[in-house]
């Protein structure tokens, strides 16, 4: 019961307030025991991976449409999502979400289930995007991404690690980059070989491809917002001489614990780097700006919610400050390598644009696909763009926007 109410908590966050579940977690679960608290988050993160559907079936039991906001209708939601996608029994599912509604929803509330559950209902072998962000992907990047997406949220993401070196010991698995190991979806990661060595961490391939266009160590690297520091690691495994800066000091308390789990080492600076300047420019600068995170969809499906054009353009603005001022710190003939986990072109594709129409010191240097592990291609301009689609058979990746840029001079 503690476990539903922290879930209907957690979705009103984000169907109402437009609040992300990781920035609620915390508040929404307090007091829970952890096998609770992971409950909550597992309830409201699959229901959300299927609301379309949860209340297409809801709409198809009742005369009477139940408002988006009801209580009845969350509570539904949630019931739902735990008999037909998480293997709760129907009685369990049931008796376990009507203390949450009171008076007449409650009848209805199991009105529409029991309905609904003896008419054998079922959710399709795919979700729906909501039509906003399929209508807004579809747009940008074809129908094609759109069914990919969808089958990316069927299927739970795959665990990829990045080794600090070739040789160190880490879990059996697929490599599908120098450097790379896959897993199958729900290993445990403190579980797995080699974790309290500290050879490897968990990142997903396409966002190891930042640090990997940098290269072999050459000097001093800024690496630019780096918490939790999945690319502080593999800049300071590849030798570079990291500075790593982050507004935020809890997300670098996290970047500290894996610099300590790891053995590797950086500087870290906690600054607002729209305040903050280097004492001298760097020979090479990371980007890797805070944005609207809809590439990380299946891991966190309330961005399939919460983000509307205001936040993409909000972001979007945000970027273009920061790429600006970064610009200034990166020495001539240094390297400045821009990325954001969002697959909206206004971070990416479109950022970069206005950037290179402003910056006439800077030059794409093109990725060649060779720098790619196999099946993922440079777009013509020479930046990357990873999408739903990408490495389907072998599970999948985030969706990023990544250029490579050179300052002239
Ligand atoms: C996409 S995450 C970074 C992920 C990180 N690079 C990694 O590989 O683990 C964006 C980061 O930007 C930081 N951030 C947001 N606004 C900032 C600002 N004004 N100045 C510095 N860091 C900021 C956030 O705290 C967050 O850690």
């Amino acid at each position: 019961m503690p476990a539903r109410r922290a879930a209907l908590r957690l979705l009103d966050g984000v169907l109402r307030r437009g609040l992300a579940i990781e920035a609620q977690l915390d508040r929404a679960t307090q007091g829970l025991a952890p096998s609770d608290r992971g409950l909550a988050h597992a309830i409201a993160a699959e229901t959300l991976r299927w609301l379309p559907d949860l209340d297409l079936l809801i709409d198809s039991a009742t005369r009477n449409r139940i408002a988006d906001d009801a209580k009845a209708r969350m509570a539904l939601r949630i019931a739902l999502v735990q008999a037909l996608r998480l293997g709760t029994p129907q009685h369990a599912a049931i008796a376990t979400v009507l203390p949450l509604v009171e008076g007449g929803p409650r009848k209805l509330v199991h009105g529409v289930f029991g309905a609904l559950m003896r008419g054998q209902a079922a959710l399709p072998d795919m979700p729906g995007l909501p039509d906003l962000v399929a209508a807004r992907w579809a747009h940008q990047h074809g129908d094609a991404m759109v069914e990919a997406a969808r089958a990316a949220i069927a299927q739970p993401p795959p665990i990829d690690l990045s080794l600090a070196r070739a040789d160190v010991e880490a879990p059996e698995g697929i490599t599908l980059a120098e450097r790379h190991v896959r897993l199958p979806a729900g290993a445990s990661v403190p579980a797995l070989d080699g974790f309290a060595e500290g050879g490897w961490w968990v990142q997903d391939i396409a966002a190891s491809l930042p640090a990997r266009l940098l290269g072999p160590g050459a000097g001093h690297v800024l690496d630019l917002c780096a918490a939790p520091g999945g690319k502080t690691l593999q800049l300071a495994a590849a030798g570079w001489d990291v500075s790593a800066v982050d507004s935020s000091p809890a997300r670098l308390a996290m970047l500290a614990q894996n610099l300590e789990r790891t053995g590797l080492t950086a500087r870290t600076i906690t600054a607002d780097l729209l305040q903050w300047s280097p004492d001298a420019p760097a020979d090479a600068v990371l980007l890797d700006a805070p944005c609207s995170a809809t590439g990380i969809f299946r891991r966190h499906p309330d961005v399939l919610h919460r983000v509307r054009p205001a936040i993409v353009a909000e972001t979007a603005a945000t970027q273009a400050a920061m790429l600006a001022r970064a610009a200034d710190w990166v020495r001539p003939g240094g390297r400045l390598v821009y990325a954001v986990c969002s697959l909206e072109r206004a971070e990416g594709e479109e950022q970069l644009a206005r950037f290179l129409a402003a910056r006439s010191d800077y030059a794409i240097v093109p990725v060649e696909a060779d720098e790619l592990p196999d099946g993922i291609t440079p777009a013509p301009d020479g930046t990357v763009r990873t999408l739903p689609g990408m490495l389907e058979d072998a599970g999948g990746l985030d969706g990023f926007f990544i250029a490579r840029m050179r300052r002239l001079g």
